[in-house]
This record gives structure tokens, sequence and C-alpha cells, in this order.
């Protein structure tokens, strides 16, 4: 297979409003894409046309193929959409826990796509996948909470349960939109070791929007930039200098959204032209 994800001729409107506009993208397997771009430049709803939790415009959407299969062509999802999308992890900012439920029942919920619907309704799960599950989280260094209420870990505890929610479903493909918005500095650290770790011991795909650039540098090693709905840049982390982002992001560019918290302290790590030789 040479690509993980193709996408071809991508369009989509709101009302009157086209927020994604002939968009094409190849992602090889085994990448690790940072998806950058201002606030409404439509990072997520591209994300979300990944998963085929949303469709391109009909008759004119383009056409996605995820994993060499097709998962919508101008508008109308495949009909096995859902066998597709148990090969897709999908991480939210907001973590998209069941707070009520154990943490390792939040992970086992990964495998509801791969079995049967009776099975999945009754909650049950044999001995494998419960051992999966708690290998999952001590992949993402939670075994000891795997019998706690998912709503009392922390914020990043909370988004490494749902990376290992991911885990457990064996998903090939991860799209991780905002994964760190909402975490302090070593939390966000924490879940982006994670990710950058499952890419790199286990191969898999991993796409991930971050508003903080510098975590796209030390992270991923490839970026794809929107700008206004339409690609802007699509090539390695070190191609993305001063001049370009200050472009891409316009009036959007400072402190807070270039640079986590981390680097504030330090004036001498603000230039993104030197993480990104840094990371060269
Ligand atoms: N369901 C919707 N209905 C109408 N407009 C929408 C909908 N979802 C997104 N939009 C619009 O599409 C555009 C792109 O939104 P999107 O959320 O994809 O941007 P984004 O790059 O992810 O932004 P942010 O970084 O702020 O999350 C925005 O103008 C947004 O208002």
């Amino acid at each position: 297979m040479t690509h993980a994800i193709r996408v071809q001729n991508l369009n989509k409107t709101f009302g009157t409003r086209q927020v994604l506009h002939d968009l094409a993208l190849d992602v090889a397997p085994g990448s690790m894409v940072a998806l950058i771009g201002a606030s409404g430049s439509g990072k997520s709803t591209l994300l979300r046309h990944l998963a085929g939790l949303a469709t391109g415009d009909r008759q004119v959407g383009g056409e996605i193929q995820m994993l060499g299969q097709q998962m919508q062509k101008d508008g109308v999802l495949n009909r096995n959409v859902r066998r597709l999308r148990s090969d897709i992890g999908y991480i939210f900012q907001q973590f998209n826990l069941v707070g009520r439920l154990s943490v390792l029942k939040n992970v086992l919920l990964g495998r509801l796509g791969r079995m049967s619907r009776v099975r999945g309704a009754l909650g049950m799960f044999n001995k494998e996948e419960v051992n999966n599950a708690l290998q999952a989280l001590e992949r993402v260094g939670l075994l000891e909470y795997a019998y706690r209420r998912a709503s009392t870990l922390s914020g990043g505890q909370q988004q490494r349960v749902a990376i290992a929610r991911a885990l457990c479903q064996k998903a090939e493909i991860i799209l991780a939109d905002e994964p760190i918005a909402s975490l302090d500095p070593e939390s966000a650290r924490k879940v982006m070791e994670t990710l950058a770790d499952i890419n790199k011991r286990d191969g898999k795909t991993v796409i991930v929007t971050l508003h903080q650039v510098d975590y796209a540098v030390r992270y991923c090693r490839h970026a794809v930039a929107l700008k206004g709905g339409k690609k802007y840049f699509d090539g390695p982390i070190g191609g993305l200098s001063n001049d370009f982002l200050s472009d891409l992001y316009g009036s959007e560019i400072g402190t807070a959204l270039l640079f986590g918290e981390q680097d504030v302290k330090k004036p001498e790590a603000r230039d993104p032209a030197r993480l990104v030789l840094a990371a060269a």
C-alpha cells in the first residue's frame, strides 16, 4: 500500500460557506504528520472527513481513501464505513471518555467496532480483550489506574486513556484533533511522547492537529498547513520558516500560539527557525 491516506479534490461547504477547497493529500504509511493552520482554517473539518464522521459536498466532494479502501466519494460514505472506522482511532481534545465507567472499561470500548453488536451491547469482553486493554494501559503508563473511575483522572491522564483506547482498538491510523490544547505543558509532553512512541515503535500512521508549532517541530517529521481551507504547505517539518509561519497565522501569531509555556521563559527558544533547525 503506497498511501495510508489519500484525499483527492475534497470540497466541503457549510450553508453557503465553502470551508475546504479542492483539497488533495497523500500520507505515507507510518508517517507522523502535524496538521497546522490558523483557527478556522479547516483542520478539524478535514480530520472528521478522514474518519468518516463528515461527508464532502454531494457530487463535487471528491474522494477519500483510507488504507487503500474508499471511505467516501462525492459526499457518500462507503457502505462498509463501520469496518473502515475500526482501523481509525480518533482522539478528541476533550478526551470523550465515559466518566462514570472505569478506566479499563473505557479502554475496552475501543473494541466495540471489532465485535458483534450483541456482544458489544452486553459488554461481553473476553479474557484476551481484557488483557489487551491492560497492556494498552501499561503502555501509556496508567496500569495502576485501571479500576478507577475515568472522571477522577487528570486531563492529561484521561487523554492517555483515550490513546490506550485507540491502541486496544488496534487502529492503524490515529487522528488526534488538538489532543494537547487543554493540557498543561508536562501533560502535553507526555501525550505527544506517547503518540510519537506509537508511531515509531508500532509504525502507526499519526495525524495530529496542533496550535503550538513548537510541539509540531519537536514530535513530527512532516507538516501539512491549511489556510482558508486550502493546502498551503505539505513537506518536511524543517521547511517551516519564520516568514512562512507569520504568513500562515497572520494576526494570530504570538507567544501563546507558537510556543508552549515551557519555552516562554526562554527567549532564545522562541525562534521557530531555531526550533526547526534543532529538530532537523
Ligand atoms: N458544523 C458546522 N457548521 C457550520 N460551519 C462549520 C461547522 N464546522 C465547522 N464550521 C466552519 O468551518 C470552518 C473550519 O472550521 P474547523 O473547525 O475545521 O477549523 P479549525 O482549523 O479546526 O479551527 P480551530 O483551530 O479553531 O479548531 C470554520 O469557519 C467553522 O466555523
